[in-house]
C-alpha cells in the first residue's frame, strides 16, 4: 500500500516535471486567450518533424559506442526552424520536443524570421576525449543533413556545447555541401563567420531583462544581491555582467555545488579558473548545494542551468524579489503559480534568454550578406530588440492581468499561428 502510494507520487512528480506537457499547456491557455480555435494548437502541440539518430563512435580506446540524437523542428511557417544542441546525459525525446517549441516561441517573442528547432544527443561530454567528441559532433551532422542547412534548419551551443563543437559541425557540413557554408550553423569562433557578442549574447540580454525588471521593482543595481545557478556560458557571463553593475554575487553554482559568499563572491577569479564545462565548486572545500543556493536570501535570482529546479516544494522558500529565467524551463508551472501569488517578478525564459537566438540570427545575417559587424553595432541592436520584447511582454502581461510567461506565450505564439493560417495549415 505504501510502496503504491509512492509509485502514485513519482508519477505525479513526473508529469509536473514533464517538460513537454507544461509547455503545452501555457499554449492552449495562450491561444485560448487569443481567441484561436482547438485545430491551431493541435498543430502547435508538437513538432511537426522529430528526427531520431543513432551515431556510431569509434573511441579512443578502439571499441564503437552507438549514440542516440535528435533533432526537433516544430514549426516552419514563418521561415527555417533554429536552435541549439544540446550534449547531455539526461537529454530524452521529449525534452528536445519542448526546447524546440521553446525556441519558437522566442523568436516570436524577438520578432526573428525563424520558426524553432532543437537538437540533442544523449552523451556526457565530460567524460569524453576532444577526438571522440569531434568524431560525435561529425556522426550527428552527417546523420541529420538531409533536415538542416542554412535555408531549413540552422544550429547553435546550447547545454555543454561550445565553438569548437560549431566549427567542427559546420565544416562536417560543408563537406557533405560541397561548398563552405557559414550560415549552417551559429555560435562559430569569429575566424569562422563567427558574431562579435554571440559569446556574451544570452547573458547580455538576461543582464538587460534584469535591468528592466528592477526599474519595475524600484530595485537598485547598485549593490542588489545576485544569485546564479550555472556558471556556464549563459551563468559566468550574466555573474560577470552584474558584477560590473555594481550588483553583489553573493552566489553561484555548477553541476557539482554552489558557493555562498554574503559579502561578494570573487567573480573575475571564478570566471578565470573555471572550466569549459562551466565547473569552478570543485575547487573548494565550503560549498552547499545547489538546493541551498536557490533558497539564499537575495534580490535577484538567476536560475542559469537546466529544467525544473524550481518546484512547488521549493518555490515558497525562494527569498529573491526578482527570478529572471536565463536557463530554459527551470520552473515549473505550479511554481510560476507560487511565486506570483507570493508577489515575486518572474521573468520567463522564452523571454529572458532570447539574446543568444536575436546574435544567432545576426550572426546568420552576416554570413549571408558576407559584410560582418562591429560588437558595438551586435550590442546596440541587441540592446533595442531586448528592451523592446521585454517592454511589449511587460505591458501585455499589465493590460491583460495574466503573469509574464502566459503574456510572453501569448506574445510568442501569435506571429507562428497567423504564418500557418495565411499559409492554409490551418
Ligand atoms: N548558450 C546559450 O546561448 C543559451 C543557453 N540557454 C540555456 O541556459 C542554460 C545554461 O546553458 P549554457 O550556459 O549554455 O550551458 P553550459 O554548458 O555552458 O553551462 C551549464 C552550467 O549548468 C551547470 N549544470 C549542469 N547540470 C546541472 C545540474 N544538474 N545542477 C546544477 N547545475 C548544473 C553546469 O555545471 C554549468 O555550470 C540552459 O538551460 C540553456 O538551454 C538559453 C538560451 C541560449
Ligand atoms: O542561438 C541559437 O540559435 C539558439 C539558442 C538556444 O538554443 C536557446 O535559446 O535555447
Amino acid at each position: 500500500m505504501v510502496a503504491d502510494k509512492t509509485k502514485e507520487q513519482v508519477n505525479k512528480q513526473e508529469e509536473k516535471h514533464d517538460v513537454l506537457k507544461s509547455t503545452q499547456t501555457v499554449i492552449h491557455k495562450a491561444l485560448e486567450k487569443l481567441g484561436y480555435p482547438e485545430e491551431v494548437f493541435e498543430l502547435l502541440k508538437e513538432p511537426i518533424r522529430m528526427m531520431t539518430v543513432k551515431i556510431p563512435v569509434r573511441m579512443d580506446d578502439g571499441s564503437v559506442k552507438i549514440f542516440t540524437g535528435y533533432r526537433a523542428q516544430h514549426n516552419d511557417a514563418v521561415g527555417p526552424t533554429k536552435g541549439g544542441i544540446r550534449f547531455h546525459p539526461n537529454v530524452t525525446e521529449k525534452e528536445v520536443k519542448a526546447l524546440s517549441i521553446w525556441m519558437s516561441l522566442k523568436c516570436g517573442i524577438v520578432d526573428l524570421p525563424y520558426g524553432g528547432g532543437k537538437g540533442g544527443i544523449v552523451c556526457d561530454p565530460r567524460n569524453m576525449s576532444f577526438g571522440e567528441l569531434e568524431r560525435l559532433s561529425r556522426g550527428y551532422v552527417r546523420a541529420i543533413s538531409q533536415i538542416v542547412g542554412p535555408t531549413k534548419d540552422i544550429p547553435a551551443p546550447d547545454v555543454f556545447t561550445n565553438s569548437q563543437i560549431m566549427a567542427w559541425m559546420m565544416d562536417e557540413y560543408s563537406r557533405i555541401d560541397e561548398f563552405n557554408s557559414p550560415g549552417f550553423i551559429t555560435g562559430k569562433p569569429l575566424v569562422l563567420g563567427g558574431s562579435h557578442g554571440r559569446e556574451t549574447a544570452t547573458a547580455k540580454g538576461v543582464t538587460i531583462c534584469i535591468r528592466e525588471a528592477a526599474k519595475r521593482r524600484g530595485i537598485e543595481l547598485k549593490g542588489a544581491r545576485v544569485v546564479v545557478q550555472g556558471f556556464g556560458n549563459a551563468g559566468s557571463f550574466l555573474a560577470k555582467f552584474m558584477h560590473d553593475a555594481g550588483a553583489k554575487i553573493i552566489g553561484i553554482s555548477d553541476a557539482y555545488g554552489a558557493l555562498h559568499d554574503p559579502n561578494g563572491l570573487d567573480v573575475d577569479y571564478l570566471l578565470d579558473r573555471r572550466d569549459s564545462f562551466g565547473t569552478v565548486t570543485k575547487l573548494f572545500n565550503n560549498t552547499i548545494s545547489n538546493k541551498e543556493l536557490l533558497e539564499l536570501d537575495c534580490d535577484i535570482l538567476v536560475p542559469a542551468a537546466i529544467e525544473n529546479q524550481i518546484t512547488e516544494e521549493n518555490a515558497h522558500n525562494i527569498r529573491a524579489s526578482i527570478v529572471v529565467e536565463a536557463a530554459n524551463g527551470p520552473t515549473t508551472l505550479e511554481a510560476t503559480q507560487i511565486l506570483t501569488e507570493r508577489g515575486i517578478l518572474l521573468v520567463p525564459d522564452v523571454l529572458a534568454s532570447a539574446g543568444g537566438v536575436t546574435v544567432s540570427y545576426f550572426e546568420w545575417v552576416q554570413n549571408n550578406q558576407g559584410y560582418y559587424w562591429t560588437e558595438e553595432e551586435v550590442e546596440e541592436k541587441l540592446e533595442l530588440v531586448m528592451v523592446k520584447s521585454f517592454n511589449n511582454i511587460y505591458e501585455t502581461s499589465t493590460v491583460r492581468k495574466v503573469d509574464m510567461r502566459l503574456a510572453a506565450y501569448m506574445v510568442g505564439v501569435r506571429k507562428m499561428a497567423e504564418a500557418s493560417r495565411f499559409r492554409g495549415w490551418i
